[in-house]
């Protein structure tokens, strides 16, 4: 199943920048075990915004709930989740 996930990042100001530095690295390699994992297809930069988009494979929405919950900043960030079905359209197949 696949889910498109925006994640918008709001690190308090007040976070020891060491701590947020160290809590980032956590990030980036959870993700890219992730990624390389194929569960999480990709991910974006929203321009100008400390926010993502992000595609997830994934079996389930507990499967995904977990996995979110998971994050290093998921106590920082605010995260919406959208479902994607197949479009009739779409010459491809995922
Ligand atoms: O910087 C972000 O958008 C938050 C984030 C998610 C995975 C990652 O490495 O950073």
């Amino acid at each position: 199943m696949l889910y498109l996930v925006r994640m918008d990042v709001n690190i308090p100001h007040d976070l020891p920048a060491e701590q947020a530095q160290e809590i980032k690295a956590r990030e980036k390699a959870y993700s890219q075990d992730l990624q390389r994992d194929g569960r999480w297809q990709h991910i974006w930069r929203v321009a100008g915004e400390y926010a993502n988009y992000s595609v997830f494979d994934v079996e389930s929405n507990d499967e995904l709930h977990g996995l979110l919950q998971a994050l290093p900043l998921f106590p920082y960030m605010k995260i919406s989740v959208t479902p994607l079905a197949q479009h009739p359209s779409a010459i491809a197949q995922n």
